[in-house]
Parts: structure tokens; C-alpha cells; sequence
């Protein structure tokens, strides 16, 4: 191995690296380990610590032994049994409690990596999972003290909840939203109403099957008569003892999506629902017993940003979830290419496809990507802990202010450019290897089609860049502003958090076309120097990979397993499945019962058949025709 710089550090601290990160087993993979210009294990504990290494492993060896999450190679699971499993694994997420709330605040960073562990292994219980606890236990724990008291329910799966902002016709738009919840004076509740079925809740994951309360997104009315804008309320909409719908509620299940089957997505239309007034979640406005509303916002925009305040939580670790479905692609395809063969000087030196230098373009700009987006997406969320600390105290500061705009226009651009990598990346890699690639034992195609909906959900990715672009152009116009009325040298204008935008704004919207432009206008010379860059990097690519790969059970796929036999690892896959040497039950449909009337065509015969000229044939009648008789429609047996 060529010496590191920390080549010192790195013999020194060998041995507790060694236990927290074994070997690779030894095998095809090994020429291209020993070929690494660094250690794997000091780059690991570099970039994650050795706390975060140890919860990782925690959390990776409880899923390996647990049966609940034992894989079943060639077994085709109906879409109501992989729910059902679903449930299930994300039942067993709440008995391993892999983190403690101190720990969680001591460092933040670990409820991410749990998500992220768990992603890695199936999105499907992860997301159920964090849908309720993060995303619906999150937006009601921030709302106020008053639902204190749900913490405990939600925590021991008393009840298990959702969050319904979308509906049928309406999802972008949401101003456009047209569930009412209309205050009742007399009877103190709120009546949540669905207008029409195109008003239905819909998309709303957990919702299908297992939810038993919402948190429902409507226009709130006052007795005044009053629309005040979209707000939040808590709505059961199932019986937590028997799971059916409750009086009003009609829920369901909205039927099998592109990817991520295991979670129940689902629609729900309220009639005339009526719940208790602290039903609201009054995070940004509340109704008095009188029915007169009252907000800490006094300006309706501001009012509105922060009712969505809480979707640019989903949007950060979105960006994280798409970083590690870039990592998990990049290690199935790059060891697959360093132990796949194709060609060679003679037939019996075939050398990996990795050396070949489109192969290394096709990668290895991706790999770069998977390194710069992970730094990136967590240290984000380091941002990110800072103002959601901040939302939990209710802070309503300035600082707090701008911090909610920075975080929701960062988290719209970083987004987009996270999961549109991680797609595009996870389509190379499949093609990337070959026929291979394609065999979903592989897994490539899962993780292409479950990455495929973070480029929507938690908002549209086009559409979110918009949000970015109209924050920088705003910061744009105040900082001119601001050197109108009071002149600086330049570099003072521009705050910092105008230089973070641009640093990742801009590098959004001009990713593509620099990219573009850059293929287009690359001279010959420049392009020999990258590939010259490229042939140093791929002896590093297998080793740069073992870094962020998860252990085989988790990444779960033959071609991408750390030992690189590919070949035994596909053969034990494959002789695994059900029923693969078997004669197939309808064998006797074949060797028995034969076709009863079998139309062969005498090719002579169809020539002089298809003579009769197609205007003869459009305009003439049986009888006209003189060569009807003839035609095709009358197939005799060949020969
Ligand atoms: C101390 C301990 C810390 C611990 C940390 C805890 C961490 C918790 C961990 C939780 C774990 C969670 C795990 C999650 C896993 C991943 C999630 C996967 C989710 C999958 C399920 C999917 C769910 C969904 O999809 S929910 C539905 C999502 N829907 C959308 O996103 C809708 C998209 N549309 C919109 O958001 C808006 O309508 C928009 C942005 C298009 C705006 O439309 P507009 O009508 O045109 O309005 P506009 O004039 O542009 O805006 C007005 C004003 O408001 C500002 N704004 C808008 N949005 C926000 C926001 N989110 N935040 C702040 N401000 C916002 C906008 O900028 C405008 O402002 P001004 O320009 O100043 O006027
Ligand atoms: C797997 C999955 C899970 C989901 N889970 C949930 C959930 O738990 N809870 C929930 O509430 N929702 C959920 N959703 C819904 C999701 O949030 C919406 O699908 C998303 O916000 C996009 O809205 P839409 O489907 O209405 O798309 P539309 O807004 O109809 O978009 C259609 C097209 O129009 C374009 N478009 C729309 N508006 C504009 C514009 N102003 N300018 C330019 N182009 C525009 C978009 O770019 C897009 O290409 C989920 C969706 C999926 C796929």
C-alpha cells in the first residue's frame, strides 16, 4: 500500500479500527484493495467517528439476526404479505430502540445515520417508521406543550399516524387545498370536511392500512364565515382497538406504486368529521371559544411559510436517503467492474471492465458525487438541528426567521440535485453492469424505483428549484440595495448566507448546462488529463466504496458482495429460489395436451396470396374480387 500522509496515525490506532471495521474476506476484490493508495478503515473513522461506526454496527447486526428481516431469495411476496412484513420490521424498530432521546441530543447526527442504516436494508420500514415518529410524531411534538401528552402514544404505538397534505387534485399547489375544517362554537370542534372526491387526502403514506390518526392539512373557517388560511389538525380516522375507519372517515389504500410496496400509501374523504377544538395544531394561528382567531404571524405569507415550515425537515433527510441510495448503486456496480472480464490481450488475460476508460467515466465522476453529497447532506443537517432546536423553544427571533428561509430555500435546491443524482447515477449503474444489472436479485432496479419518488415527494423537485431561485434573486436585489444606500467595499454585501445559496443555489440550476458546456467545450488535452486523473482514482474506486458499503446482508446483492465472487455469490442466489430446478406445474400443457388447431402459413402460398393488389382489397366486395378466394383468410396447414 502506498504511504498516507497519517500513515503514523493510521498505524497507531489500527487495532480499535480492526474491531469496529473487519476485513474483507479475501477473494477476487483483494487486488484491487491492496492497489489503494489509503486505509479504507482510517477514512471511515475519519469521516463518521468511531460513536457513529459503533451505532451503525449496532443497528446492521441486529437487522442480521433477526428473522423478521431474514431475506427470501427467489420468493415473489404478494403486495398484502410485504406490507404485512413491513409492518412487522417496523414493529421490531420499536422494540430495538437503537437510540435514547439523550442520545439523540448529545448528537443529533445519530438519528440521521439510523435513518440511513435502516434505508439501506428496505425504504419501505424505514419510512413507515419515520413517517410516524419523525415526520407525524415531529409536526405535533413542535406544535405546542398541549400535545405533550401524545408523546407516549405515539412512542409505545398506542396510535400510529400520518401526514395527509396532499389530495387528489392538489399536491404542488398547496393554497390550492380544499379541505375545510370549520369551527363549531357551540359544540367546541372543528368539522372536517372533504368537498368533493377530487378534494380526497391522497398519497398519504401509512395512511392505506395501518394508520389510526392524521395529521390533516385544511382551510380553517371561523363562524365569521371567514377563510383563514391552511392549518393543521389531528383527525383519527381509525379505531386504535379493531382498525376500522372511524364514523366519517372513508380510508383506503391506494393501490401498487412504481417502487416502495412494502408501505401503504392511501387516500381518505372526511364527512362532517367532528373533532375537539385542541384538535388544531396551533402552530401558526388558534380559535378562542368564541371562534375568533388569533396568530403570532400578523403577515399571511409569513404565516404560510411556517404552516409548511415542517417540510423542509423531510427535505434534508430526503437529500441524505438519496446520497445513500447513490452509495448503495456505486457498490454494487464498482465491484462488480472490478471483477467482472471482458477482453483482453490474449483470451486467457481478460481484465476487469473497470479498466476500461468509459467505464471509468461512467463511474467515477458518480463516486465523486457520493462523497461530496454525503459530506454535504450532513452537514446540512447540522444546520438544520439548529433551527429545528430553535422551533422547538419558539424562538421567534430574527436570526430564527432568516434561518427558516435559509433551510427551506438550501433544503429546495439540495433536494433536486441529491435525488436527480442518485436517479440518473442508479440507471448507469445498472447499465453499468450489463445483463447482470438487470436481474433484480441485484437489486439495482429496487433501488433505482424506490429512489425514483424522492425526486417528487416532499415536493417536486422542478418546482422547489423555483423556490431557491426566488429566495437568491430576492437576496440578490436587497444586498444592491444595501450598496445603494450605504457603500462598502464589495465582499461586504454579500452575507453569508448569500455566499452558502450561491455556493449551492446556483450549482443547482447550472449543474446540468456546465456539465453540458463542459463535455462540449473540453479540449483533447484537458480530456487526457482526466482520464489520466481517472487511472489513478480507479485503483482507488473498490477501496473508496468499502468505505461507505454496508455489510453484505444488508446491501443484498450477489454481484456487490464485499468478497467479489461473483459468480459463486449469483449461483448461490439463484439455487436458491423457489422451485428453479423444477419442471413447472404445467408441464403437461406442453408434453401432453397439444394446440388443437395449429395455423401454419405455406410461405409460397402467402406470396401469391398478398399478389392481389391493396386497392383491390379496400375497395372490392368477396364476389369482385378475383382473387378473394385465395386470400389469407382462408390458412391451410404447412406444409
Ligand atoms: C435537538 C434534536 C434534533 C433532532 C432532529 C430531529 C430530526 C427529526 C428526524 C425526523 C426523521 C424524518 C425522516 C423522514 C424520512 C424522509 C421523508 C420521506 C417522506 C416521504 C413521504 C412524503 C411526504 C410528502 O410528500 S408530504 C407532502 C409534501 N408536499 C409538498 O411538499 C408540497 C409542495 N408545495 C409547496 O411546498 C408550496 O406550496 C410551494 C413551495 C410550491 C409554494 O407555493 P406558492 O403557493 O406558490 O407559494 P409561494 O408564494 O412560493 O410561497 C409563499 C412564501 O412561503 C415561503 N415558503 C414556502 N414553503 C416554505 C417552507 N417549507 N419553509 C419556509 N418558507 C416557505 C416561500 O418562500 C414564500 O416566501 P417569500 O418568498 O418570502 O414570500
Ligand atoms: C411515493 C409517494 C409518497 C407520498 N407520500 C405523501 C405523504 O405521506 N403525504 C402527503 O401529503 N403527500 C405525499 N405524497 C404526495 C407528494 O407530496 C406530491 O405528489 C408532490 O408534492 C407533487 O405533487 P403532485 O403529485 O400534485 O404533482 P403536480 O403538482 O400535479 O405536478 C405535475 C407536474 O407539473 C409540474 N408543475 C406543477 N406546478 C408547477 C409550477 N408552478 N411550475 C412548473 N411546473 C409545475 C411539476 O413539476 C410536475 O412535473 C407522496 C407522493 C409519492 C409519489
Amino acid at each position: 500500500m502506498a504511504p498516507t500522509p497519517n500513515v503514523k496515525e493510521a498505524t497507531g490506532n489500527q487495532s480499535s479500527w480492526n474491531t469496529l471495521l473487519p476485513d474483507f474476506p479475501k477473494g477476487p476484490l483483494s487486488k484491487y484493495r491492496k492497489k489503494a493508495s489509503f486505509n479504507w478503515k482510517e477514512m471511515a473513522v475519519f469521516l463518521d467517528g468511531e460513536d457513529i461506526i459503533r451505532l451503525k454496527n449496532r443497528i446492521f447486526s441486529a437487522l442480521e439476526s433477526d428473522p423478521f428481516f431474514a431475506h427470501h431469495p427467489g420468493e415473489e411476496l404478494s403486495r398484502e404479505k410485504y406490507q404485512e412484513l413491513t409492518f412487522l420490521r417496523c414493529k421490531r424498530l420499536f422494540e430495538y430502540d437503537f437510540l435514547t432521546q439523550q442520545e439523540i441530543i448529545e448528537n443529533p447526527l445519530k438519528i440521521l445515520n439510523m435513518v440511513i442504516c435502516i434505508g439501506m436494508y428496505d425504504w419501505s420500514p424505514c419510512l413507515q417508521f419515520f413517517l410516524h415518529c419523525g415526520v407525524f410524531g415531529g409536526t405535533i411534538l413542535s406544535a405546542s406543550k398541549r400535545f405533550a401528552d401524545f408523546a407516549k402514544k405515539i412512542y409505545n404505538m398506542e396510535i400510529f399516524g400520518c401526514f395527509a397534505l396532499t389530495e387528489l387534485s392538489h399536491g404542488t399547489n398547496t393554497k390550492g387545498i380544499r379541505t375545510t375544517a370549520t369551527f363549531d362554537h357551540n359544540t367546541q370542534e372543528f368539522i372536517i370536511n372533504s368537498p368533493d372526491f377530487e378534494a380526497a387526502k391522497f398519497w398519504v403514506g401509512n395512511m392505506g392500512k395501518h394508520a389510526t390518526h392524521a395529521v390533516v392539512y385544511a382551510q380553517l373557517y371561523t363562524p365569521d364565515g371567514q377563510c383563514q388560511g391552511l392549518h393543521s389538525f389531528i383527525v383519527q380516522i381509525r379505531d386504535t382497538k379493531t382498525l376500522l375507519p372511524m364514523p366519517g372517515v372513508m380510508v383506503g389504500d391506494i393501490g401498487k406504486k412504481i417502487g416502495q410496496n412494502g408501505l401503504d400509501n392511501g387516500f381518505a374523504m372526511f364527512h362532517n368529521v367532528r373533532i375537539p377544538k385542541e384538535s388544531i395544531l396551533n402552530i401558526t394561528g388558534d380559535v378562542s371559544p368564541e371562534g375568533k382567531y388569533s396568530s403570532s404571524f400578523k403577515d399571511v405569507k409569513e404565516r404560510f411559510s411556517a404552516a409548511l415550515g415542517s417540510l423542509s425537515t423531510g427535505r434534508i433527510l430526503i437529500t441524505a436517503v438519496s446520497a445513500t441510495n447513490l452509495k448503495l448503486a456505486l457498490s454494487i456496480a464498482i465491484r462488480f467492474s472490478a471483477t467482472r472480464h471482458q477482453f483482453g490481450p490474449t483470451d486467457e488475460e481478460e481484465i476487469p471492465v473497470i479498466e476500461y476508460q468509459t467505464q471509468q467515466w461512467r463511474l467515477l465522476p458518480y463516486l465523486a458525487a457520493a462523497y461530496a453529497l454525503d459530506y454535504f447532506s450532513k452537514s446540512l443537517f447540522e444546520n438544520f438541528v439548529e433551527f429545528y432546536a430553535g422551533l422547538l423553544t419558539k424562538q421567534r427571533s430574527q436570526r430564527q426567521a432568516d434561518l427558516g428561509r435559509e433551510i427551506h430555500a438550501l433544503s429546495a435546491a439540495s433536494k433536486p440535485l441529491s435525488s436527480w443524482t442518485a436517479q440518473q447515477a442508479a440507471q448507469e449503474c445498472r447499465e453499468a453492469c450489463g445483463g447482470h444489472g438487470y436481474l433484480a436479485m441485484n437489486r439495482l432496479g429496487e433501488i433505482r424505483n424506490d429512489n425514483d419518488p424522492n425526486c417528487t415527494y416532499e415536493g417536486d423537485n422542478n418546482v422547489l428549484l423555483q423556490q431557491t431561485s426566488n429566495y437568491l434573486m430576492k437576496e440578490f436585489f436587497l444586498s444592491l440595495l444595501m450598496s445603494l444606500k450605504n457603500p462598502l467595499p464589495l465582499p461586504q454585501y454579500f452575507p453569508y448566507r448569500w455566499v452558502l445559496c450561491v455556493g449551492v443555489g446556483w450549482r443547482v440550476f447550472f449543474f446540468r448546462y456546465i456539465v453540458a458546456l463542459f463535455r462540449l467545450a473540453i479540449s483533447y488535452e484537458v480530456a487526457k488529463c482526466v482520464s489520466f486523473l481517472f487511472k489513478q482514482l480507479k485503483d482507488d474506486a473498490v477501496a473508496l466504496v468499502d468505505v461507505f458499503a454496508p455489510p453484505d446482508f444488508i446491501l443484498n446483492s450477489p454481484i456487490g458482495k464485499a468478497s467479489g465472487e461473483l459468480y459463486k455469490n449469483m449461483w448461490a442466489e439463484i439455487l436458491q429460489g423457489n422451485k428453479v430446478l423444477n419442471r413447472p406445474s404445467w408441464w403437461a400443457e406442453f408434453c401432453i395436451n397439444k394446440p388443437h388447431l395449429v395455423h401454419f402459413l405455406n410461405p409460397k402460398k402467402l406470396r401469391n396470396q398478398l399478389c392481389c393488389s391493396r386497392t383491390e382489397l379496400k375497395t372490392a366486395s368477396p364476389t369482385k374480387c378475383s382473387r378473394r378466394k385465395n386470400h389469407i383468410t382462408s390458412v391451410e396447414i404447412y406444409p
